[in-house]
């Protein structure tokens, strides 16, 4: 469970995070949405360590994002933006270094089924710098589940990639929400937001315009004119 109350984030004179407040139950698959700017990827920083919120708390699994560091960073698996890896080291070698800095006892066949679970078995021995931009992707995924944590956050994890690559990395964060773990994906992806997500969140001015199911969305920012309700949504 994430509970997130009254955070605020400030940068010089912009405000992103204006006392937000979210909760996510244990195994909720929520998309976080917004338009470019909104503080998405600010809000994700903060649940992952990485940024620190100016007011208010973020308690992941009962501990406290700023207080707890360490033990939050155990139970989260964060997927950035921008991919991260070792591009002149093989897929193998990422994930024993991945391994390595998340002090995981996984071994070898255990990073190896990662692998395979995003379908890159076959570049198990290929060069990241040999990979297309999906498959770092997948790469990406893979070592941020090394540690098996019970929360991922996840930026944009489809953003420009190739349609096959995008259908798996769905098909992944299903199967992982089916295995009981909480999922926060951030998406500007029109197919995602209306299939992917058990519950939606629209950040927008520093704070959640909207928070529920797709179908709660459809029908508060349908029009009689039938306009498209995502659309207006993240009017
Ligand atoms: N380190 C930083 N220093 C200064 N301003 C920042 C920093 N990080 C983010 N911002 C600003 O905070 C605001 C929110 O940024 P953020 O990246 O969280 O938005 P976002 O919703 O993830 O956007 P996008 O959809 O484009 O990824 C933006 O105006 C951005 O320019």
């Amino acid at each position: 469970m994430i509970e997130i109350q009254n955070v605020s984030k400030s940068y010089g004179k912009k405000q992103p995070l204006n006392r937000v407040s979210l909760t996510i139950p244990e195994g909720e698959v929520f998309g976080l949405l917004g338009p470019n700017g909104a503080g998405k990827s600010t809000l994700l920083s903060i649940l992952a360590t990485i940024s620190v919120q100016d007011q208010g708390t973020a308690q992941i699994g009962g501990l406290d994002s700023k207080k707890q560091k360490k033990q939050v960073r155990r139970k989260i698996g964060y997927v950035p933006q921008d991919v991260a890896l070792w591009e002149q080291n093989t897929v193998k070698e990422n994930m024993t270094i991945f391994g390595r800095l998340s002090k995981s006892k996984a071994t070898k066949d255990e990073l190896k089924k990662l692998c395979s679970d995003v379908k890159l078995e076959d570049q198990w021995n290929e060069k990241v710098s040999s990979l297309s931009g999906g498959m770092k992707r997948k790469l990406n995924i893979a070592a941020a589940l090394i540690h098996d944590p019970d929360i991922l956050l996840m930026d944009e994890p489809t953003v420009g990639i190739d349609l096959q690559s995008k259908l798996e990395i769905n098909q992944l964060v299903k199967r992982l929400a089916q295995d009981g773990k909480t999922i926060v994906y951030t998406t500007h992806d029109l197919n995602e937001i209306v299939t992917l997500f058990d519950r939606i969140g629209v950040l927008k001015n520093g704070a959640f315009s909207f928070v529920g199911t797709a179908s709660e969305a459809e029908e508060r920012y349908s029009s009689d004119k039938g306009s498209d309700w995502v659309y207006a949504m993240l009017q």
